[in-house]
């Protein structure tokens, strides 16, 4: 079995990307795809189960560091039913790479694991203060790349695009770096980049990345609001929050699911700064799903929705502001 670990900062185009891999790059029967989120309200996996992927979710912690044991069973698990040919893992956005190769390298796995491919997802437009704001995260994870995707170039100049390869290339010279916008790489050139890597031990220290005794922590998981709405928070070393709501039984109201949308994009409408926001909804009988991502609002249809849920990640959130504004949006199933 191959392993893919997409890995890269929330937000950044994993799901994208393996979304491509599913439909572009016809793998889809014999690849199964896990997936990990940092809130406990995950969406990923829901999505890429659209996509007619073969889904595992592993949701409410984080593979790297408190899920590792539940982790190395789901992998085994998955080895022994399914049979994949492919494993593509996609970790939380906020994931030590060293801590989830640590795992699938252990000799359990030994003749089972053939290869296992390192593949960074780069946002192009948030790099450079991702780098400024979080240096050793960043250092460690393109250290660790076999090889990084340079992905939203769409929404970059020349200038910035150029700043941010050189800055990639001194971090982990040689490095193959592919550009692509919404993770659409020419396939050829992909598997020819990760068919060359050198597949060497990194000379990181795996403690500077992240502090695992501070990851991560599930603050509290409790019931809110009686059966409709379930609330659950997270909390993560790099200081980030996160919190989510599943709604069950509710409908919302397109017009203000927009403005509250909008709102929770701008700081100072006092809500927290804001890193990732990613919701389903379900609007009369259709679904869409809005995110922020980039400082970027994007609404798409979503096909039926079973629940609406929402999960938001940044820091300094107001979680009872967030959570009024929200129900304001609600209006009950007909
Ligand atoms: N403009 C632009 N938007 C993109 C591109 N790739 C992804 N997006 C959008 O960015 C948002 C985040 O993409 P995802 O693929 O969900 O990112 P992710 O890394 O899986 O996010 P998390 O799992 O939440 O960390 C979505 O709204 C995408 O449609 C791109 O190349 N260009």
């Amino acid at each position: 079995m191959i392993v893919d670990i997409v890995f890269g900062f929330l937000g950044a185009g994993k799901t994208t990307f393996i979304t491509r891999i599913l439909n572009d790059w016809a793998v889809k029967e014999k690849t199964v795809v896990l997936v990990n989120e940092f809130g406990e309200v995950g969406l990923d996996g829901e999505l890429l189960a659209m996509q007619g992927g073969n889904v595992v979710e592993m949701p409410s912690g984080c593979i790297c560091c408190t899920l590792q044991a539940d982790f190395k069973t789901q992998l085994m698990d998955i080895i022994d039913t399914i049979q994949p040919e492919r494993t593509i893992i996609e970790p939380t956005g906020v994931a030590t790479i060293s801590q989830i190769r640590s795992i699938i390298e252990l000799q359990v796995f030994e003749g089972a694991i053939e290869e296992i491919n390192d593949i960074l997802i780069v946002d192009a437009t948030g790099f450079m203060d991702l780098y400024k704001a979080n240096r050793h995260f960043v250092e460690s994870q393109i250290e660790y790349a076999n090889i990084v995707i340079l992905n939203k170039y769409d929404r970059v100049d020349k200038r910035k695009a150029m700043l941010t390869r050189n800055s990639i290339s001194a971090i982990n010279p040689g490095i193959t770096v592919l550009t692509a916008a919404f993770g659409a790489v020419d396939w050829a050139e992909y598997q020819l980049a990760l068919s060359t890597v050198f597949r060497s031990t990194p000379s990181i220290d795996v403690e500077r990345g992240h502090d695992h005794d501070l990851a991560h922590q599930d603050r509290s998981s409790s019931p809110a609001n009686g059966r409709k709405l379930r609330f659950s928070e997270n909390q993560d070393a790099l200081g980030y929050e996160s919190f989510g709501y599943v709604f069950e039984n509710l409908s919302f109201d397109p017009e203000s699911l927009d403005s509250f949308f909008h709102m929770l994009k701008q700081e100072a409408a006092g809500m927290g700064e804001i890193v990732r926001a990613k919701g389903i909804f379900q609007i009369g009988d259709k679904g869409v799903l809005m995110e922020i991502a980039s400082g970027e609002l994007s609404t798409q249809p979503a096909g039926q929705v079973r629940d609406s849920k929402i999960s938001v990640i940044g820091k300094s959130l107001d979680r009872d502001k967030i959570s009024a504004a929200l129900k304001q949006c609600t209006t009950e199933k007909s």
